[in-house]
């Protein structure tokens, strides 16, 4: 095949002759005079158009019978981006013979679908045109759809007219001949997809997912997300950068990323999927602040952050966790999860044994979260300032590393970060340490766990607080969830049998809430849990980890010194050879 694929020939770009030559992965062209090679994975090259053409910011063609453009993706370092912003490239050529010229164009276009499988021909696009500042129709009809357009992508673009209609529209409606789905909009908006593809799928399946041993079944389409949101940390860490023309990019490679899933449960019934952040405390009461300032658009964060912060509260709770396997990796091992990360992919591997390219992906078997080898949940129980479980590094522009620096993708575990009671000059040094590369877990009031489930419960006599709490609150218990019914199994009785290793904490309040009072009368014994940004309606959840049960348009984070390969070297593209071998 990659023979077949090859030509080589002269060819020129301006008035300058140039060698140009098309191998199975790449086409290179040298300028013959300079010795200058421009390099392109063909997996990169988005579209090549007859005639001289432009797509940005209209399209033009002139027509000429011996010219060809090939568009491609141009990585740039502008901001300190190290090369993750992408914008499109283009070269327009001429040949000696229309014929060569034809003979281009087809194997140029053929080397593109034979090394990129997973392009998407037929996407169905959801914008929020209330989401973040307000941008996503604009952003969506002037960099995006020019791009999907020469990619020969056929989208149908829905404008919603109120929340959970791309989710009921997921649920309901028929999705046959779609590649993919994709948002323009923040994390809501990502949630929204996560739920209604997931719940599809599970439907289908005729699976329960109210019950939290069941293996859910991965989603056969894959999620696209042009940001267009307040935080937009999914996509802030699965493409590095929050950028639209990026992000068209990656879905238009068909770019694709396993992410891990968590689902959160309550009393034996499923309450929501969380990808990002399942927080109880600080994050929870910023959240249910936020709520109220929403007119501020993304300051609301901002605002609400400080005041809950000056109210200085601490919370208690007990927490049980299920560790993962600790020899396999570590929150605190300072490694990143990156494009082609070898632990994701070994758990690729583990969950897909006889999968040898992405078609078979989805009808593997998986084993059960009871026949794992589960290990001993330990029990901790004190005062905290937040508690916080991340699948993922959960990185924004305001953390760029994230709320946990070493977390995986893809991996199947997610990190519990316990936060417990401190004065408030130590929480704000732990909260400053977001925004920097310092080292948050490194304080003696914070602990780190890599986990595959975790309960939290209120110690007791607090129960009836936690009705109050959530009572009144968007998503409150009156709100809908998950109707049919799911049994309990494994894990929660195992955690009656506790065996050594578990072990009991209690930290004190050690310090007296000076600052309270600021913007509160008395301060709440309860908080409220933020999972990914909506309000729980529960206290006491039950939450599990399943591995890569969604795939994104995404790669992960290229790492700094591939990623700047601006397309004038030979830089072998790794990450595409573990994919396509
Ligand atoms: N037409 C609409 N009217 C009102 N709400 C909508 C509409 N379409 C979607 N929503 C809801 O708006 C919520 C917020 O949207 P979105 O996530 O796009 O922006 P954001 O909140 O500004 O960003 P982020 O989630 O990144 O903080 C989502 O939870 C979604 O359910
Ligand atoms: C002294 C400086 C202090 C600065 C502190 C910065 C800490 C930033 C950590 C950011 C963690 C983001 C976790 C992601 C949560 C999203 O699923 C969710 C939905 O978009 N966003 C929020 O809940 C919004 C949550 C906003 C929290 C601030
Ligand atoms: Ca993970």
């Amino acid at each position: 095949m990659e023979t077949d694929l090859r030509l080589e020939s002269s060819l020129w770009v301006g008035n300058k002759r140039h060698r140009a030559v098309l191998t199975g992965w790449y086409f290179n062209w040298t300028d013959v005079d300079k010795k200058k090679t421009i390099s392109v994975p063909v997996a990169e090259v988005v579209g090549v158009e007859e005639g001289q053409v432009q797509v940005l910011p209209q399209k033009t063609v002139v027509e000429k019978d011996k010219d060809f453009t090939v568009f491609y993706v141009k990585r740039s370092s502008t901001g300190g981006s190290s090369g993750l912003l992408w914008r499109l490239g283009q070269t327009q050529f001429s040949c000696p013979s229309r014929v060569l010229r034809d003979q281009w164009i087809k194997q140029l276009r053929t080397a593109v679908k034979t090394h990129s499988p997973l392009r998407p021909s037929k996407l169905l696009v959801f914008i929020n045109p209330y989401g973040g500042k307000k941008r996503g129709r604009q952003i969506y009809s002037s960099l995006v759809a020019p791009l999907f357009e020469l990619a020969g992508i056929s989208s149908n673009v829905i404008v919603t007219e109120r929340a959970n209609q791309a989710r009921d529209h997921l649920l309901k409606k028929d999705l046959t001949d779609l590649d993919g789905v994709v948002c323009v909009g923040g994390d809501g908006m990502f949630s929204e997809l996560l739920h209604g593809l997931i719940d599809r799928t599970q439907q289908e399946a005729g699976l329960c997912v109210n019950d939290p041993a069941v293996a859910l079944q991965p989603c056969p389409l894959h999620i696209g997300i042009i940001p267009a949101g307040s935080t937009d940390c999914v996509c802030y860490t699965t493409v590095g950068v929050i950028d639209p023309v990026t992000s068209a990019l990656h879905i238009v490679l068909g770019d694709s990323q396993p992410l891990d899933v968590c689902s959160v449960h309550h009393a034996s019934v499923l309450v929501r999927y969380s990808v990002s952040l399942v927080g109880y405390g600080f994050y929870g009461d910023v959240l249910a602040e936020s709520e109220k300032h929403r007119w501020m658009g993304p300051l609301r964060y901002d605002y609400s952050g400080t005041m809950v912060y000056l109210s200085n509260r601490s919370y208690q709770g007990v927490v049980e966790y299920l560790p993962a396997d600790p020899l396999l990796s570590s929150p605190r091992d300072k490694t990143r999860c990156l494009s082609g990360c070898t632990l994701c992919s070994r758990s690729t591997e583990r969950l897909f044994p006889n999968s040898s390219d992405s078609g078979s992906l989805y009808s593997a078997n998986f084993s059960s979260f009871s026949n794992d080898s589960e290990g001993e949940w330990v029990r901790v129980e004190g005062s905290f300032r937040c508690v916080s479980l991340t699948c993922m590094s959960s990185s924004c522009p305001k953390s760029p590393l994230g709320l946990s620096p070493s977390a995986h993708l893809a991996d199947g575990t997610g990190d519990l970060v316990l936060v417990w009671d401190t004065h408030p000059l130590g929480f704000l040094k732990f909260l400053h340490r977001h925004t920097s590369t310092q080292d948050q877990f490194d304080l003696p009031f914070v602990e780190v766990h890599r986990v595959k489930a975790i309960r939290f419960s209120l110690p007791s006599g607090k129960e009836e607080e936690a009705h109050e709490a959530v009572v009144g609150q968007k998503g409150g218990p009156d709100e809908e969830v998950y109707t049919d019914t799911g049994s309990w199994s494994g894990s929660q009785q195992r955690l009656s049998d506790r065996g050594p290793g578990q072990e009991t904490r209690s930290h004190q309040k050690t310090v007296s809430p000076f600052l309270c009072g600021l913007c509160c009368s008395k301060s709440p014994s309860v908080s409220v849990w933020n999972c990914d940004g909506e309000i729980l309606p529960f206290t006491e959840i039950l939450c599990r980890v399943h591995c890569q049960l969604v795939h994104l348009y995404a790669r992960g984070i290229e790492d700094g010194a591939a990623a700047q390969n601006s397309n004038e070297d030979d830089t072998r593209c790794e990450r595409r050879c573990i994919l396509h071998k």
